[in-house]
């Protein structure tokens, strides 16, 4: 068993207590009468010609399987009104319990301090997860594509998009990218870490980014420390990046972000003008 079926078990038993707690029908209420989703395609720079910005996606972590506690975030609101000040494109919230010590009440609290695009940050693996984002007023979910077949990952993608909500379609091999690519994914991130050993090679993004179309936006995830890293992933091709640890241990997440930024933009000129 992986880590990802590991993690994946736990979600699937979280997810049947809130199922019965709140069913699916009432959950598609509360969806409809959510605020519309905001364009989160958009806000990661996917309508701009050319592409000139480096996109932050600041993720509120608290822990993670890999490194344990990182941050307490004992106001994970705050912290995200600084991601939003700082100059974050979207933010993401991990709302998974057992590993990541998410929740969605985490997600509530950002979601009413923050105007900007919400990822609600969760091992997607059932419909009733996306309705849910929905109800609580996500713009983007994760689609993980190690952890769904061809079909779920087609339905998935579908149900996302006729809700208004874009999806982060995440992928770690060419294989991957293939898929994502061949259900129409508009968001396509490349994570270095590989979810079922947990290890990070940052090299994994130089060498499967070309296999992405130039239409998805293109997410770097995972293994930022500095802007260095920002700027190696944005020369090699990268429209955003995700950022988890670097901004929670840190205490200038503002700016972290815009130093983030300002590197990635510099390195995106640069791989223009060659
Ligand atoms: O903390 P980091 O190394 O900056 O990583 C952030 C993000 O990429 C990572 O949290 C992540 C990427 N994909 C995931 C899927 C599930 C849970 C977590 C993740």
């Amino acid at each position: 068993m992986t880590v990802l079926d590991d993690i994946i078990a736990g979600v699937r038993e979280d997810l049947e207590v809130r199922r019965s707690a709140v069913p699916l029908e009432e959950l598609k209420l509360r969806a409809e009468a959510a605020p519309a989703a905001l364009d989160a395609y958009a806000a990661l720079g996917g309508t701009a010609e050319p592409r000139t910005e480096l996109k932050v996606i600041s993720e509120v972590k608290r822990k993670s399987p890999s490194k344990g506690e990182l941050a307490s975030i004992t106001d994970p609101a705050e912290l995200a009104r600084r991601y939003e000040q700082g100059g974050a494109a979207v933010i993401s919230v991990l709302t998974e319990q057992r590993r990541f010590n998410g929740s969605l009440d985490d997600f509530d609290a950002v979601r009413a301090a923050v105007e900007i695009p919400l990822l609600r940050k969760d091992f997607t693996v059932d419909e009733y997860q996306i309705w849910e984002a929905r109800a609580h007023g996500a713009d983007l979910v994760l689609l993980i594509v190690a952890a769904l077949d061809d079909a779920a990952l087609r339905s998935f993608l579908k149900l996302t998009e006729s809700l208004g909500m874009n999806a982060l379609v995440e992928t770690h091999t060419a294989e991957e990218i293939e898929r994502a690519v061949a259900v129409g994914a508009r968001i396509i991130g490349v994570n270095v870490r590989n979810l079922k050993t947990l290890d990070v090679d940052r090299s994994v993004f130089a060498s499967l980014v070309g296999n992405i179309p130039p239409e998805a936006v293109i997410v770097a995830e995972s293994g930022v420390r500095d802007a260095d890293d920002v700027a190696h992933y944005a020369a090699h091709g990268a429209n955003a990046v995700l950022v988890g640890e670097a901004l929670v241990i840190g205490n200038q997440p503002e700016q972290a972000i815009a130093d983030f930024s300002t590197a990635g933009a510099a390195a995106i000129a640069e791989r223009l003008k060659g």
